[in-house]
This record gives C-alpha cells, sequence and structure tokens, in this order.
C-alpha cells in the first residue's frame, strides 16, 4: 500500500508499534524533520487507509481499526512496512496487526463460565498483492514476542477463514473451544497461567513505570460454580459490536422480507447462532405492510404476546429463541438485539448452536451494554459486566415497551397517519 507521502521516512522501522497516541516514531538522524502535526497526521492517514483495507477484505460494512478508535481503545497495532526499494522512493505498507486486551467470559471445556483477561487479536490484514509470502507470520510472531504471550493464551475476535488456517498452519492451532460469544479461543487456552500484559501494552495501560516492574503472573480468574443453564447470561463484548449498532434497526423493523431467490451474498459466518452479522451485507428493511402487521403485534399487549407465541410467519431463528419459555413470558424474552438472526457457517462452534440459540435472548441484549472500563479512563468500553449488575440501559432496540421504538413507531405513524390504533 502506498502513500503519497515518505513511509519510509516516517517509519524507519520495518515493524512499527503505534498505541493511542498515535505517535509518530523518532525519525533517523539527518532526515528533514516536517512539523509533529503533519507526521501524526500521516499516521492517521496510514490507520485509516489500513482499516478500510481490512474491512474491504473481511466484508466488514465499516472499518473496525481507524485513527479515531485507535485514540479510543488501549489497542495496539503493528505496523509491518516493506523494506524492498520502491521506484518512487516513499516505501509501502504491507498489513497490520490489531491486539489488545479484554475482559472476556469463556467457556471452558466442561462448559463452565471463566472470566478472563486474555489478549486478543482484534484485526490483521496483509495487502492482497503480499498475502501467504511469510508477511503475516513475521508480523504475527514479532507481537508474540512483544507481548510474550503463547499463541493458545490468545482469543481471536471472528476470526476469519484465513487466519483460521493461519493459526492452524504455523501455530497448531486447531482444536476450538467452543463458546457462545464472538471470540474463538483453542485448545490449551486454560492449561497455563495468563499473564499480565506485556509492557507494550502495559505501558499504555499503566504508567511507564509500571511497565518496568517484574510481571506478575495474573491467572484468569473463575467465576462463582455454574448456574443452571437458562440463568447464565455470558457475553462478551467483541470489537466489532458497533458495526451492528450503526445500521439496523429493531426487532421486527429488521426482518427480511421472505425471498424467493437466495441471496447474492452468502451468509455471513458467525461463531454463534444469529450472532454477529458483521462480516457480511446487512439485510434490507422489512416491506410496510409486515412492518404495520409486525407492529400491531407489540409486545406488551396480551394479545399480542399470544399472536407472537403462535405466528405462523415468524422465523425458524424467532421461533427458536422463545422456545421453551412459558407462554406469557414470551414477549418479555424477546430482548432483541440490533443483531438478526442469521445461520451460522462458523465450523468451529457448531456444535453449540442449539443452545446458543436459546441463550441468545439474554445474551445478546447483554453483551451490548456497554460500561466503562475499570480504571475509570473513559475509554470505549472493551468489556461488560453481568448483565444483573447493570442500569437498564437508556436506549435500547428492544421491542417490550421500550421509549425508543414507542416514539419511533409513533413518529413513523404520524407522518403517514395511519396508525394501526
Ligand atoms: C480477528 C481477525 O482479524 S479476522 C481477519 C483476518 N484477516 C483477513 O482475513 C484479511 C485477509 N487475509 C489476510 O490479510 C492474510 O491472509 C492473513 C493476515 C490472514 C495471513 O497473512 P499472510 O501473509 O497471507 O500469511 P502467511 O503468508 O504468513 O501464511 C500463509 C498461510 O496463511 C493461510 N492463508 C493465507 N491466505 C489464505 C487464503 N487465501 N486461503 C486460505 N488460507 C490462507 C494459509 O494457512 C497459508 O499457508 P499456505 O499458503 O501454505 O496455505
Amino acid at each position: 500500500m502506498e502513500f503519497p507521502f515518505d513511509v519510509d521516512a516516517l517509519l524507519p522501522e520495518r515493524i512499527t508499534v503505534l498505541d493511542q497516541h498515535l505517535r509518530p516514531p523518532a525519525r533517523r538522524p539527518g532526515t528533514t524533520t516536517p512539523a509533529r502535526v503533519d507526521l501524526q497526521q500521516q499516521i492517521m492517514t496510514i490507520v485509516d487507509e489500513l482499516g478500510k483495507a481490512s474491512a474491504k477484505a473481511q466484508h466488514l460494512p465499516a472499518p473496525i481499526t481507524s485513527a479515531s478508535r485507535m485514540q479510543s481503545n488501549r489497542h495496539v497495532m503493528y505496523v509491518l512496512k516493506d523494506t524492498s526499494a520502491r521506484p518512487a522512493g516513499k516505501g509501502a505498507i504491507i498489513g497490520f496487526l490489531k491486539v489488545g486486551y479484554k475482559k472476556l467470559f469463556v467457556l471452558d471445556d466442561r462448559e463452565a463460565h471463566n472470566e478472563v483477561e486474555p489478549l486478543c487479536i482484534l484485526d490483521f490484514y496483509i495487502h492482497e498483492s503480499v498475502q501467504r509470502h511469510g508477511h503475516g507470520r513475521e508480523l504475527f510472531q514479532y507481537m508474540l514476542q512483544k507481548e510474550r504471550v503463547e499463541p493458545h493464551q490468545l482469543a481471536i475476535d471472528r476470526p476469519s477463514q484465513k487466519l483460521l488456517k493461519f493459526l492452524n498452519k504455523h501455530y497448531n492451532l486447531e482444536t476450538t473451544v467452543p463458546q457462545v460469544n464472538n471470540f474463538v479461543i483453542f485448545e490449551g487456552f486454560f492449561a497455563h497461567q495468563h499473564r499480565a500484559p506485556a509492557p507494550s501494552l502495559r505501558a499504555t495501560r499503566h504508567s511507564r513505570a509500571a511497565a518496568v516492574d517484574p510481571l506478575p503472573a495474573a491467572p484468569a480468574r473463575k467465576l462463582p460454580p455454574k448456574r443452571a443453564e437458562g440463568d447464565i447470561k455470558p457475553y462478551s463484548s467483541s470489537d466489532r459490536e458497533f458495526l451492528k449498532v450503526a445500521v439496523e434497526p429493531p426487532w421486527p423493523l429488521n426482518r427480511a422480507p421472505r425471498r424467493a431467490t437466495p441471496p447474492a451474498h452468502p451468509p455471513p459466518r458467525s461463531s454463534s447462532l444469529g450472532n454477529s452479522p458483521e462480516r457480511g451485507p446487512l439485510r434490507p428493511f422489512v416491506p410496510e405492510q409486515e412492518l404495520l402487521r409486525s407492529l400491531r403485534l407489540c409486545p406488551p399487549h396480551p394479545t399480542a404476546r399470544l399472536l407472537l407465541a403462535t405466528d405462523p410467519g415468524g422465523s425458524p431463528a424467532q421461533r427458536r429463541r422463545t422456545r421453551g419459555s412459558p407462554p406469557g413470558l414470551v414477549a418479555q424474552s424477546c430482548c432483541y438485539s440490533r443483531h438478526g438472526g442469521l445461520n451460522s457457517s462458523f465450523p468451529n462452534t457448531g456444535n453449540q448452536e442449539s443452545k446458543q440459540g436459546e441463550q441468545e435472548t439474554e445474551n445478546r441484549s447483554a453483551s451490548e451494554e456497554h460500561v466503562l472500563s475499570q480504571d475509570g479512563s473513559g475509554e470505549e468500553p472493551t468489556h461488560t459486566v453481568p448483565p444483573q449488575a447493570q442500569a437498564p440501559p437508556a436506549q435500547s432496540w428492544t421491542m417490550g415497551g421500550d421509549m425508543f421504538n414507542a416514539r419511533f413507531i409513533r413518529n413513523l405513524q404520524e407522518r403517514r397517519s395511519t396508525r394501526p390504533w
């Protein structure tokens, strides 16, 4: 990837580590130094362009890596530049790897819930023209060394097929421990204690002084003993969550029209049923008639609940999510998140699907309730706390008497003078 400025001079090393400050590295002696603000602007341009290219390569609707997101999170980006001679002499960028620590609730192989804070692979991209040339491995290897982690200690945020193959080939990571969230962990994840963040990230998380302290072992914390299936509300906020928030309207407004022909694009991969639709196109809005019909069925009206429970037109995913609930609880259990139900084609967690389908209802609304980080830094939240410990969100897309929806629907009806009631 080339840029209209001198990448070679801007990033003197083959691999540059960027944190939330996006500081330009020190330049080689003898290089003319433009104003620092210009250099930072150039760094921001590189980050933005890499983020866009990565999103495109992964078919994401929007970049999950950008300068502004870097500045508001404590992530670390490893940027690999091309050191081979360039005709224009300005150098080029080959790709990047973004990592960050996140608090996650993960299931172990006995399906017990564990609260851990592993280093997560958040975004990874090598330019198309040089993929499968070993650059990905070079970058990954550098990051492992710098962060002082073993590959099996990592959690991967919705890995693509290419990344799964990459991890399998280079690090022998194959057997996953099924999860109900977007993160993939591999066998061996629980075998070792999780260390505290290595200096590169620790320095950004705490003070520089803290970075020189010897690393204390930070074992994966365990939650209280396993509870009954229905009570469990595992969640772990993916870095990609915001993609869902931006565009999709609430259920039932997001229900796709029944289509005779298959969609042009295959459904995006998902690690759990109906979860994480980010890697594919979002579904179109429903036609007006269907919308009005759905509005009439809005909970909490008792008749609506009854109709909802017996609605033959509801999607299978919809029916599955409410399966097993007592009829009177159907409406409440429809705490729908912004995410539509999508079939999973994700290979590693497929055996969890039916269980996940039943848990989705609670899990997803919980996973979207963002909270401030524990250190109170005001950074963009990177983890969530159990739903029962939180106040209800000020605005949510749930249908059970939610203010936002009520207002939204009223406005819609007023504009059209077609109130159904
Ligand atoms: C959490 C996340 O970030 S998920 C998103 C991961 N990123 C992407 O999917 C974006 C597109 N892909 C890429 O940018 C790159 O292919 C990466 C980052 C996954 C790997 O980087 P590369 O430089 O290609 O990897 P490297 O050359 O070191 O290793 C090659 C191995 O990766 C895997 N791999 C890379 N590309 C492919 C591909 N198109 N199809 C299948 N496997 C692939 C294979 O195991 C390959 O080994 P092989 O060529 O012997 O089959």
